[in-house]
């Protein structure tokens, strides 16, 4: 064979050889890699869950005798007669916020002589408390719950809606028994009992009440975001608010509690619809006034409501958790919601609170129109407030809202709009996530906890840009027929769930110092140690 066939046949082996590198071989090469890499993050992510599931479990809770409940209970109790009401924007009980503030200081007496908790009032009403933990330079948390209430109409309720009646050693009752004072109340026992207890937190945390979360936070928890900025906090681990309550008996297929922590939130979209017409008099009437154009208008978006959105959204994570814990039947459904999702839909919309998971709400909440019995209404307004489904856009659902309304005659405009907030992590390897788990199971021992989607809005709207780890829930529980109560008549808390909301309090607190080393290192100022 001749010098150059020779170097002919090297030149085309290395030319095969190149071949195989660059199609099978470099592929193979980075695709083991990959493999690799994901096995020891599964590995990595299974130890780091496992070790914070052994640390947390080593947790008993703590017993404490029936004398101390029910102090606790006439403590809320007391809160209750308090009639921190915000009607409007601008128009709130204010007095009676101050005289919360001085209840809250009477009350509990060694959270506000503490030499670690440092207490400031934000924007007039509003309460930041600064836990300062022993173990400085790890990310803070926030705790946040709010002191306004809804108003009420008195002569609906069965007891004074602001009396702090506990009936028949049970209940507690006023505005405010559930949404939200439980949540101030419920923190501030914990609080003080653990100082009760000699013991000082490690990690420093915030206690964010905000005096205006029912009409929208903007006096309130925004002054309080940027009060905790200005103090040097731009980060948090994570921020844990109002949500919904646990439920018994509420979602098909199981009768265990149900723990559905908001890891998102719906938006809002509140659109005043006008309509203008020519005032006359009303002996001779024009074929369509004002008041009927926009009655017609409200009753289309009614009639006609937003698209189903049901399995889209983070709702599908909550059904796949839910799978597990229900009977056969629904499990099937829950975990093929590919499959089900529209046969679902159709069953959970004819329930308003099952509803509210399948679509953007609308909800008609003003109507107003004419000014006197004989004169053709000069103008109609009416009022929608939209609770938009995290996947869709308010600029989506406004344009359903036109084309449902089909009537250029009524105007629309946007009074406030925000989107629906980003999905929170809940996955295995989201500590926060799972310390919330494990507390509320602590306290709640038959409970599943499950992610969902919440239905109204909080204040953590304010707090978005701390942390990604914000979570929504209630440590109550809450029955079918006490739904009702949330803004509406008679609501009332029992006082073994009152209870169980300070126990559940008091474990975070104790759970979120045990996990002290997992915690990232914080940007907050410590040089500051004044206290
Ligand atoms: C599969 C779906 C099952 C649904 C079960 C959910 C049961 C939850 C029970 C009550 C929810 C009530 C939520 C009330 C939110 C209160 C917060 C608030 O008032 N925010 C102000 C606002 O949104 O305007
Ligand atoms: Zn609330
Ligand atoms: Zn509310």
């Amino acid at each position: 064979m001749g010098l150059a066939s020779k170097r002919k046949g090297r030149w085309r082996y290395r030319c095969w050889q190149k071949l195989f590198l660059a199609l099978i071989g470099f592929p193979l090469a980075a695709g083991l890699l990959l493999v690799f890499v994901a096995i020891s993050r599964a590995v990595f992510i299974q130890q780091q869950n496992q070790s914070v599931l052994r640390i947390l479990n080593n947790q008993v809770v703590d017993k404490i005798d029936e004398s101390q409940i029910t102090q606790r209970a006439e403590r809320l109790a007391g809160a209750l007669k308090i009639p921190s009401v915000s009607y409007a924007t601008d128009n709130q009980e204010k007095e009676a916020l101050l005289q919360l503030h001085q209840y809250l200081e009477t009350n509990f007496p060694l959270i506000h002589s503490a030499t670690f908790i440092k207490k400031e009032v934000i924007n007039a009403y509003s309460l930041l408390y600064t836990v300062e933990g022993t173990t400085k330079g790890k990310l803070p948390y926030l705790l946040a719950s709010h002191l306004d209430v809804v108003p009420v109409n008195p002569s609906t309720w069965e007891v004074p809606p602001f009396g702090g009646k506990i009936v028949n050693r049970t209940y507690i009752y006023g505005r405010g028994a559930i949404d939200d004072k439980a949540g101030v109340l419920g923190i501030m026992e914990a609080v003080e009992y653990a100082i009760q207890k000699g013991q000082r937190p490690q990690r420093t945390f915030f206690m964010a009440f905000g005096h205006d979360e029912e009409i929208s936070g903007k006096q309130g928890a925004q002054e309080l975001a940027k009060a905790l900025k200005v103090r040097g906090v731009d980060r948090l681990d994570f921020v844990l608010d109002e949500g919904f309550p646990l439920t018994k008996n509420v979602i098909p297929g199981t009768d265990k509690h149900i723990a559905m922590v908001g890891i998102s939130e719906k938006g809002t979209a509140t659109l005043e619809l006008s309509v203008s017409g020519n005032p006359g008099h009303s002996s001779f009437p024009p074929p369509e006034s004002a008041i009927g154009i926009l009655a017609a208008a409200v009753a289309r978006l009614e009639e006609n409501p937003q698209p189903s959105l049901l399995g889209k959204g983070p709702e599908s994570a909550t059904f796949k958790y839910l799978a597990a814990h229900v009977s056969f039947f629904y499990r099937l459904l829950y975990n093929n919601m590919w499959l089900f999702s529209g046969l679902m839909a159709r069953q959970m919309e004819h329930v308003p609170l099952t509803n509210a998971f399948v679509r953007t709400t609308t909800a008609i909440t003003l109507f107003h129109g004419g000014i006197k019995d004989n004169v053709v209404p000069p103008s109609a307004k009416a009022v929608i407030n939209h609770r938009v489904h995290p996947s869709q856009t308010v600029a989506e659902v406004i344009a359903y809202d036109r084309k449902i309304i089909s009537d250029p005659r009524v105007h629309i405009r946007v009074k406030t709009s925000r989107e629906a907030h980003p999905i929170s992590p809940f996955g295995t390897d989201c500590i926060p996530f799972q310390m919330l788990m494990m507390s509320i199971k602590q306290v709640f021992t038959d409970a599943v906890v499950v992610p969902a989607v919440f239905i109204a809005n909080t204040d953590t709207r304010w707090y978005l840009s701390f942390t990604a780890n914000l979570y929504r829930f209630l440590p109550t529980v809450i029955t079918p027929e006490d739904v009702g109560r949330y803004h509406g008549n008679n609501e009332r808390i029992s006082i073994q769930h009152y209870h169980e909301a300070v126990n559940f309090y008091y474990r975070i607190i104790k759970n979120a110092d045990m996990l002290i080393d997992q915690v990232p290192a914080s940007t907050m100022n410590n040089d500051d140690e004044e206290l």
